[in-house]
């Protein structure tokens, strides 16, 4: 229809454009669909030019390695709740065998199928509603995946298993995805906000009374996540754009959010103001006051608010919209990495013995041992120095095997598959490795014009056989273990003496995008933060449960914005990640082994 499409795949012209922020922006039909779902287009991932630059750099603030070192309490506690809920699980396979939920029985997956995730009628939704084909939704409270049938129906009490239950070593079928999402939702919550979404506790509890924002923030998922034959027509026809409708569920949501959102910036104004008063105060005080300024998300956006240079300030309406763009990208983005990598080990076993080892290998400090475990301090001000466990904390993030198999986890199972750029004005893209054109020439740049979409296909290059060897597509951690640094040198001259390997953010990948701070930085903010929690879950859950797989089962991905998982044979039943977990005893003979 008159549009120009590039896909790039070849690593020069890949790193040439993604280190262009700002020539290339991203396609007014992805802001589009991205403002749907964080609430405007004032936020980080919407913002453009010398917005965004200027946001980038507030923002930059809060995702240092110090301050996300300061969140590692809040995963911790998360996770540890996470494996207490399915240890209980474990510990009551009877419960967890019997098809005790009426939601579950085909009468009623029948009935669920039958339901309409638009809320277009209904301005709350009702929980059942929501877990329907398209959503996996950790906003959804908890109704049992259509696809876990087996779900314990008791009310799981807050510990492990207690003693009089004798801890069984079956395996019990689990989709873990909304679990996982429900865990790094309380988690962005948390640690962004001080804002307790209590999502986990309330599924625990089989409560639907969850958060109000939670509530919120399910109608504008549903509804941004919803496939219209309109979305897609709108971005081949502009014109289409000036018709887009809001019902009135989507409208009352987005207040919502908004009243939230004002809320906690006014409960935690007066102690950021009082702060920075502080601080400016130091310069004249005698006395050495000890009062830093707090650099976690919501404070770094109040002081913006208030900041006289105006290149260091943000408007009410800007920081609003970074409250929901922080919600929407920092929770199931590391969700499906965390779902993904458990499937890539239930999958294979003997990476999972060896992890579980090396896990096993680093001892869990004693004053962490409770299984009440809660976070050193508070959520509101988290505070590095503060914390007794962080060099505890350092040593899981140093772990070699853990560390590939992130690695290895993220380059197989790209949460986001695809990003997109368009370009501003004509260009000249210079490639690697001289390209054949349709009509036979030999051509050594890709000239582009104005209005051209680029697409950066994220996975595809991650399994590309040049950087990766023949066997790309094999999830294989000791890639990243084995003469790592000669491996990572080789990719990037290449035997012809050519880069095959793109220059992302982040290990040789594109998985946290690119970017150059001068020409625009687009690349994952939150990476540090994605890589810290998803290791402290693994050391957590992978330490005492083991994940396996129905071998029957075929499981796809389904791209919507994010890579989600579905089983092939049962596609009505939507997003899901269905393993077994099976709780593992302690066994000493099993660290022996690692450390041989
Ligand atoms: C495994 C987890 C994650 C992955 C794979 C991931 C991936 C990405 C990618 C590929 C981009 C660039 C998109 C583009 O250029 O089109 C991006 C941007 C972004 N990510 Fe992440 N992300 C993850 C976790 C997080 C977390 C935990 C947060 C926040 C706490 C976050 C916040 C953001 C934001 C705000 C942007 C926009 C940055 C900008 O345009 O300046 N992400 N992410």
């Amino acid at each position: 229809m008159g549009g120009r499409r590039l896909m790039l795949v070849d690593p020069v012209a890949v790193n040439y454009v993604m280190s262009r922020g700002y020539d290339y922006p991203k396609p007014d039909f992805v802001r589009d669909s991205l403002a749907s779902m964080a609430a405007g287009y004032e936020g980080l991932l919407t913002a453009d030019g010398e917005m965004h630059r200027k946001q980038r750099k507030i923002l930059n603030q809060a995702f240092s390695a110090a301050q996300v070192k300061s969140f590692t309490p809040i995963f911790w506690e998360k996770a540890i709740r996470l494996r207490d809920i399915w240890l209980d699980f474990t510990a009551s396979p009877a419960s967890f065998f019997t098809p005790a939920d009426p939601l579950t029985t085909p009468e009623a997956l029948d009935t669920l199928e039958d339901v309409d995730p638009e809320p277009a009628t209904t301005n709350t939704l009702s929980p059942s509603a929501l877990t329907t084909s398209f959503l996996p939704n950790p906003f959804a409270s908890f109704v049992p995946s259509k696809a876990s049938p087996t779900f314990s129906t008791t009310v799981t009490s807050r510990h492990a298993p207690s003693n009089t239950t004798e801890p069984s070593t079956a395996p019990c079928r689990l989709d873990v995805l909304p679990w996982l999402a429900r865990a790094t939702l309380d988690v962005i919550g948390a640690a962004g906000f001080g804002y307790a979404f209590n999502s986990l506790e309330a599924a625990a509890e089989r409560r639907e009374n969850e958060s109000e924002l939670a509530r919120a923030f399910a109608v504008i998922f549903a509804t941004a996540r919803k496939f219209r034959v309109m979305t897609v027509l709108q971005v081949w026809f502009p014109v289409l754009r000036n018709f887009r409708t809001e019902n009135a569920a989507m409208r009352q949501a987005t207040a919502t959010m908004r009243k939230i959102g004002l809320e906690l910036i006014e409960q935690r104004r007066e102690t950021v103001l009082s702060e920075t008063e502080k601080v400016a105060e130091k310069t004249t005080s005698i006395e050495g006051d000890k009062t830093v300024l707090g650099r976690d998300l919501l404070s770094v956006l109040i002081r913006s608010n208030v900041a006289e240079i105006p290149t260091q300030r943000m408007s009410l309406n800007e920081i609003l919209c970074q409250i929901s763009t922080f919600l929407a990208a920092g929770h199931e983005t590391s969700s499906s990495s965390l779902t993904w990598t458990l499937f890539a080990l239930a999958r294979n076993p003997a990476v999972q013995h060896k992890l579980r080892a090396e896990l096993r290998s680093l001892s869990i400090p004693s004053s962490l041992h409770s299984h009440d475990a809660s976070p050193t301090q508070s959520p509101s001000s988290p505070n590095l120095e503060a914390d007794p466990h962080s060099g505890f904390f350092e040593r899981i993030m140093q772990l070699p095997y853990l560390d590939a198999v992130v690695r290895e986890s993220l380059r197989l199972f790209a949460p986001i598959t695809t990003t997109m750029r368009v370009a501003s004005a004509d260009d000249v893209i210079p490639v690697g490795l001289p390209f054949v054109d349709r009509r036979g020439q030999q051509c050594e740049e890709i000239r582009v014009r104005p209005g051209d979409i680029i697409s950066i296909p994220i996975q595809a290059l991650n399994k590309n056989e040049d950087t990766w060897g023949v066997d790309a597509d094999v999830f294989r951690p000791e890639r990243w273990t084995q003469g790592r640094q000669d491996e990572e040198e080789e990719n990037r001259k290449g035997a012809c003496g050519r880069r095959t390997a793109v220059q992302g953010l982040w290990g040789n990948m594109m998985t946290f995008g690119g970017g150059n701070p001068v020409n625009g930085n687009r690349s994952c903010i939150g990476y540090r933060f994605a890589l810290s929690e998803i290791k402290i879950f693994l050391y957590v859950l992978v330490r005492d449960l083991e994940f396996t797989i129905d071998p029957a089962i075929e499981i796809e991905k389904k791209v919507n914005v994010l890579t989600r998982p579905c089983v092939k044979s049962e596609p009505h039943r939507g997003n899901q990640m269905p393993l077994y977990i099976r709780r593992v005893p302690t066994d000493i003979h099993h660290e022996d082994v690692y450390h041989h």
